[in-house]
């Protein structure tokens, strides 16, 4: 399901107004269908004391329209301007006017609105006091009405477009926000309703249509498209009835030290799990007693000598002999391997000989890429970092980390996944946020696993995109049955491998 940045959804609004429908009756439409909205979910509605808060913009305009629908609905509205009434847009400025010529009740100041609280006690309070046009940190006079709201004991919070204080484009809190419980937004979801932490501040989400005509989106090319995943945007191949195990998906996973084989074994399993054909596991000969023991079906393939514990860099000749010989399908590289200096070099050797295998490059396999990225051009490459080692990588905060993911995607031609509970796709156009996952998957080896499933779907055949969205979303889907069945604690990695078919099924339905 696609959602918007705050400039594409201001874009679309200002292409909307100019070519066919005036502000005031796009504002007309969010404010009732609002009120349409309220009326649905709010039992004993005409019992409720409302509070509307309107900000100076035209989310304060919106807020004016509920006012409007809601006073004759409700046992008691007020409403509380905080603004300067010269500096309303017109729209705004013409429902304002409309409640001050119906006789609504404006709030002076804010010591009469903490007044009126204490005697009413306000159950409803509607926030339109910034929508997507808020820029800048929220402070002082704002600051302390938002923080009046977060603090009220038994409200029930609405947000108008967006939670005022996040921010719509990066889901951060800019100082503060309004912690809503049920966000109605106009035209469509906002980024910031998706990426944390405004996903935990913005409630139920209801996203109303406020009458935008289609074309103006058609005709609008964006160049940058955000996407949601759905359970119905997730489709599986089906099989080839005559496929036989070399085309069904050769895998080759490369790692594994001393004390790390279990994020080999996971990778391994995980693809294997996930429909791939051959599984090959290309391990230091020290840790192969230890793989063979665990696996049946992967091949392990060991390198070096005996005691070899980890790899060196004289070991990719080895490595690229075995993949020149088996040509796989994907390679996964860097579970479990180590950051010997050593270990890196052959890992950077490896990577300056492969240029046309599919890559997933996953834990200490980018820690070992971090100051060499420009080994990243021209290949095909799936990058999965959780958010600690895209810091490192990126060498910077990650403030906005959508727009960082996409960026570094667009500018070193690969795709990233960005692992988190938030867990961002993209490949530089295209971005994809996912929702499917828990807390509970906050524990060891479920990224080796998540490696493991995007591998296998390149190797079958799915596009490096469409492969890392799948598994993305089936990985979380997994985690969240598991937590269902049991509890998010029982989460584990290895009952993620266990349940990938069951689950691959659930989804076809
Ligand atoms: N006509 C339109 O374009 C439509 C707009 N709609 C509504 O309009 C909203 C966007 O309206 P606006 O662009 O006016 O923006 P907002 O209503 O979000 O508010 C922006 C105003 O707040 C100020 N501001 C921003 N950050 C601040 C801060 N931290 N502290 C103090 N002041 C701050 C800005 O200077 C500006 O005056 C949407 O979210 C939606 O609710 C809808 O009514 C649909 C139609
Ligand atoms: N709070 C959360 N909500 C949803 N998914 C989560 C959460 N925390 C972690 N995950 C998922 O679990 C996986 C953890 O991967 P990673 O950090 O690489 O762990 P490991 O290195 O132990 O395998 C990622 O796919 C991530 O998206
Ligand atoms: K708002």
């Amino acid at each position: 399901m696609k959602i918007y940045s705050s400039d594409q959804m201001k874009n679309i609004d200002f292409e909307t107004i100019k070519k066919y429908i005036p502000g005031n009756i796009l504002m007309e439409h969010a404010g009732i269908e609002t009120v349409r909205i309220i009326e649905k979910k709010i039992q004993n509605l005409s019992e409720k004391k409302v509070i509307v808060l309107a900000g100076a913009g035209n989310n304060g305009g919106d807020s004016f329209v509920v006012a409007r629908g809601l006073s004759s609905k409700v046992s008691k509205l007020d409403i509380y301007f905080i603004g300067e009434e010269e500096k309303l847009s017109e729209d705004s400025r013409l429902n304002y006017n409309i409640c001050k010529k119906l006789n609504l009740n404006f709030i002076k100041n804010f010591e009469e609105l903490m007044e009126l609280n204490e005697k009413f006690k306000y159950d409803i309070i509607i926030d339109g006091i910034f929508g997507i046009g808020l820029n800048r940190n929220v402070i002082g006079e704002h600051y302390n009405l938002i923080s009046f709201v977060n603090n009220l004991k038994n409200k029930f919070v609405i947000s108008l477009d967006i939670p005022s204080g996040v921010n719509s484009n990066t889901g951060e809190i800019q100082k503060i926000g309004i912690n809503a419980d049920l966000t109605i937004a106009y035209h469509g979801g906002k980024l910031g309703h998706f990426l944390y932490p405004g996903r935990e501040y913005r409630g139920k989400l209801s996203i109303v249509d406020i009458g935008i005509p289609n074309i103006v989106e058609s005709e609008d090319d964006l160049d940058d498209i955000y996407e949601i995943i759905k359970k119905e945007d997730i489709k599986f191949k089906i099989r080839n009835k005559n496929i036989h195990k070399g085309n069904a998906g050769k895998v080759v996973c490369i790692g594994g030290k001393t004390g790390f084989s279990g994020a080999i074994y996971m990778a391994s399993e995980a693809a294997l799990n996930s429909g791939s054909g051959l599984v090959y596991s290309i391990i230091p000969k020290g840790i192969n007693t230890i793989l063979e023991q665990k696996s049946t079906e992967t091949i392990t393939v060991p390198i070096g000598d005996e005691k070899r514990e980890y790899f060196r860099a004289i070991d990719y000749v080895e490595t690229i002999n075995f993949i020149n010989e088996i040509k796989p399908d994907v390679i996964i590289l860097g579970p479990g391997i180590g950051r010997e200096e050593e270990t890196i070099n052959y890992i950077l050797k490896l990577l300056n000989e492969i240029n046309d295998i599919n890559i997933v490059l996953d834990a200490d396999g980018l820690y070992a890429i971090k100051d060499d990225l420009a080994i990243l051009y021209g290949k095909n490459i799936i990058m999965t970092p959780h958010m600690g080692e895209f810091k490192r990588i990126i060498k910077s905060d990650i403030k906005n980390k959508l727009e960082k993911a996409k960026l570094f995607s667009e500018n070193y031609g690969v795709i990233t996944v960005l692992k988190g509970a938030d867990t961002i796709i993209s490949n530089g156009k295209k971005t994809y946020i996912n929702l499917t996952g828990n807390p509970g998957m906050a524990t060891a080896g479920t990224g080796d696993v998540l490696a493991g499933i995007i591998a296998s779907f390149v190797g079958q055949g799915y596009n490096r995109l469409e492969a890392s969205k799948i598994s993305v979303f089936l990985h979380g889907y997994i985690g969240d049955k598991i937590a269902e069945y049991e509890s998010e604690e029982g989460v584990t990695a290895n009952k993620i491998i266990k349940k990938i078919g069951e689950c691959i099924k659930d989804i076809k339905k």
